[in-house]
């Protein structure tokens, strides 16, 4: 078993040192082979994503990612950004199905901000796909605004798109996925405004046809972004684009406490995956070892369960970091009072001794 281990930018190398500490002591023998890649490549070989770094990638059975990006690359041309990395990666390996899971631990009711019988007990589950949408539609650009009130200005524009089969495979992952769970899918769009979305409902519902065991709702985004925070227990699958995913992860994120707790599976259809954090490389904290690593190691389990046919490891490691929340360790993210604030290293270092102590 290949694992490519993409550290990255800011936090990114802080959180995968813990991720591969805790892969490191589990009974599996895999081989691990790092690369740079985001900034960190792009200082070293003059591109964020270089030929060698994607071979890796493709050539591995899972990759696992911390993160990047830094405010000192914004004014790069944008196919040298940090951030082309990620998406050239999702894009090259086809990985079109990204699972962000949003579960609040018991131990952790008390540090999302939201009342605690708002979120206690939270489990859902975003599947947002990956390698469409206005991310990579074509054309795009800046140009002299050819018509209109502002002619002759300067403008710019992105293209917003779907094709039937990209929503079709996402939408049979979203049925599938729900009937491993309570049988519910709601798919969020904006088929009020935009053309692109009510074709993406169109065919979600025609794909529904195949799934009568499982109950489709739709939902308007800036609707579904509300209901999140007021009545997140009532969800459960949700499937979106690409954009509103982005944002209504984040969004979900809080409800489990903390950006730092969000892990995610990127799929291809070969189940083949990319595994990272759901947050970025948190340039305000980098360096200063606070970053939370839980995220990155649920990442790990999620990497073991989905590409690697490792379910009971998967199992060890959640298991390890339900422990230890329970014996009351907390990064600043998700601390509140009467817990132990501890920093990223010791944070892995307890994931470390909890599995140990598992026998
Ligand atoms: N997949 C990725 O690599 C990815 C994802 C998101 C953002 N980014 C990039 O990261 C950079 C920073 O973006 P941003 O600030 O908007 O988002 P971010 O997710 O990096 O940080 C947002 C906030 O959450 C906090 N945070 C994030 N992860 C944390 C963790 N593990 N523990 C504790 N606190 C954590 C940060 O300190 C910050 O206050 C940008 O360059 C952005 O493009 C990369
Ligand atoms: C860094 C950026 C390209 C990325 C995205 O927008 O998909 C990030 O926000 C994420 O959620 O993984
Ligand atoms: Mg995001």
């Amino acid at each position: 078993m290949k694992i490519a281990i993409l550290p990255g930018d800011g936090i990114g190398t802080e959180i995968m040192a813990e991720a591969v500490k805790v892969l490191g002591c589990l009974d599996l023998r895999f081989e691990m082979e790092e690369a740079k890649v985001g900034g960190a490549a792009y200082e070293a070989h003059g591109h964020p994503l270089p030929p060698a770094t994607l071979a890796l990638a493709k050539a591995a059975d899972a990759v696992l990612f911390g993160a990047v990006g830094d405010w000192k690359y914004d004014k790069l041309d944008r196919p040298l950004r940090p951030e082309q990395a990620i998406l050239g990666l999702r894009k090259n390996l086809e990985l079109f199905a990204n699972f962000r899971p949003a579960i609040c631990y018991e131990e952790l009711t008390h540090a999302s901000t939201l009342k605690p019988e708002i979120v206690a007990g939270l489990d859902l589950l975003i599947i947002r796909e990956l390698t469409g949408d206005i991310y990579f539609g074509q054309p795009r650009g800046r140009r002299a605004s050819p018509d209109g009130a502002f002619a002759g200005a300067d403008e710019a524009f992105d293209t917003m798109r779907y094709s039937r089969p990209e929503i079709e495979r996402i939408a049979h992952v979203a049925f599938q996925a729900a009937r491993k769970r309570n049988k519910k899918v709601l798919s969020v769009d904006k088929a009020n405004v935009l053309e692109t979305f009510q074709f993406w409902r169109d065919v979600v519902t025609e794909v529904h046809a195949q799934y009568p065991d499982v109950a489709l709702e739709h939902m308007y985004v800036d609707n579904a972004a509300m209901q999140l925070v007021k009545d997140p227990k009532r969800l459960d699958v949700i499937v979106t684009g690409n954009m509103f995913g982005d944002i209504l992860s984040d969004e979900a994120a809080m409800l489990t406490g903390s950006i730092g707790m969000l892990p995610s599976a990127s799929l291809n259809a070969k189940n083949q995956g990319l595994y990272e954090p759901s947050h970025g490389s948190a340039p305000d904290i980098a360096g200063k070892g606070v970053a939370n690593p839980l995220a990155t190691i649920l990442s790990a389990a999620m990497m073991l369960r989905f590409s690697l046919n490792q379910e009971a490891a998967a199992q060890r490691i959640e298991a390890a970091v339900k422990a230890v929340l329970a014996q009351g360790l907390r990064t600043g993210d998700i601390y509140s009072e009467g817990t132990r604030k501890v920093g990223t290293r010791e944070m892995g270092d307890a994931v470390v001794a909890a599995l140990k102590a598992q026998g």
